[in-house]
């Protein structure tokens, strides 16, 4: 089963944000990285694999176009957890992954239990199992988010910035944690992240995005990461290093040039 996307282009009005978007693989077992500065369209891309934008184009699980599903099995399939996606509804941390859980599972209670146990394990909540979801740090609650969007079980899993609030332990658990995830179960997992080097570590494959919607580059860590793309797509000078005994280095030294063109400001 592989998540294809081909020829996608998306508007915002008569504005065109993605531009025939094609070539994009991602595998079951392996932890894609979407990458690219602000505005790329990270977001509208995942959005509209996910079916929540309108778009034109092909998106396909092997031969499936993804369009031929209705809503409700679109949304089983393929889950898209937003950026900055906590919710503070009046629930515990416990019940708010298990009401996550049944809206994609009505199986065997005791299952579903355990799996909501254990997920909260691996995401080092169980001490706030029975915490109100109101009184949870910012991290805390990226993660109890990342717990529900795990516990669906989707075939694809796209998680927007997972680790944005998370402190370094955090951030390097919850991706280990998530590649693990995704060979265990064979789920095609796909997240957007600004830290090149932790995307480095921890994806099989990356998709970069760069500015006018478009995509620069496909490939594994090493044939995205080269300091000559960097400049072009971020304009910034980086340095990047592939120890042999240490996880992949990208060490930006400067930015060279306005990201985006001339700023409005120098009009005046
Ligand atoms: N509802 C909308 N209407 C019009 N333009 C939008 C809308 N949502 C996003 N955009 C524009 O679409 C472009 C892509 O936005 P998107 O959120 O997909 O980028 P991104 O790569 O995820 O950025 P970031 O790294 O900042 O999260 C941006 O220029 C943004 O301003």
């Amino acid at each position: 089963m592989t998540l294809t996307v081909e020829a996608l282009s998306v508007r915002f009005g008569s504005t065109p944000i993605l531009r025939d978007v094609g070539g994009l693989r991602a595998q079951p077992g392996e932890l894609t990285a979407l990458i690219g500065p602000n505005g790329a369209g990270k977001s509208t891309l995942l959005r509209s694999i996910a079916g929540i934008e309108r778009y034109s184009g092909q998106v396909s699980l092997d031969e499936t176009l993804l369009d031929s599903f209705d809503i409700a099995e679109r949304a089983r399939h393929v889950y898209y957890l937003p950026q900055d996606s906590g919710t503070r509804a009046a629930l515990s941390v416990f019940e708010a992954v298990l009401l996550a859980r049944r809206t994609t599972h009505v199986s065997d209670r005791r299952h579903d239990l355990q799996r909501v146990r254990h997920t909260l394990q691996s995401l080092e909540l169980e001490a706030y199992a029975e915490r109100d979801l109101g009184q949870l740090s910012g991290g805390q609650r990226q993660r109890v988010a990342i717990a529900q969007a795990v516990v669906r079980e989707p075939r694809v899993l796209m998680l927007d910035e997972p680790t944005s609030a998370l402190d370094l332990h955090h951030q390097l658990q919850v991706l280990e944690w998530l590649v693990a995830m995704a060979r265990e179960r064979n789920m095609i997992v796909v997240i957007a992240i600004h830290d090149l080097s932790l995307a480095a570590r921890f994806s099989r494959h990356m998709w970069l995005m760069g500015n006018g919607g478009r995509v620069q580059a496909v490939g594994t860590p090493r044939e995205v990461l080269t300091e000559a793309r960097l400049r072009e797509v971020y304009a910034i000078h980086a340095h990047v290093d592939w120890p042999a005994d240490e996880p992949p280095r990208v060490t930006p030294l400067s930015a060279t040039r306005s990201l985006g063109g001339t700023s409005s400001w120098q009009n005046f």
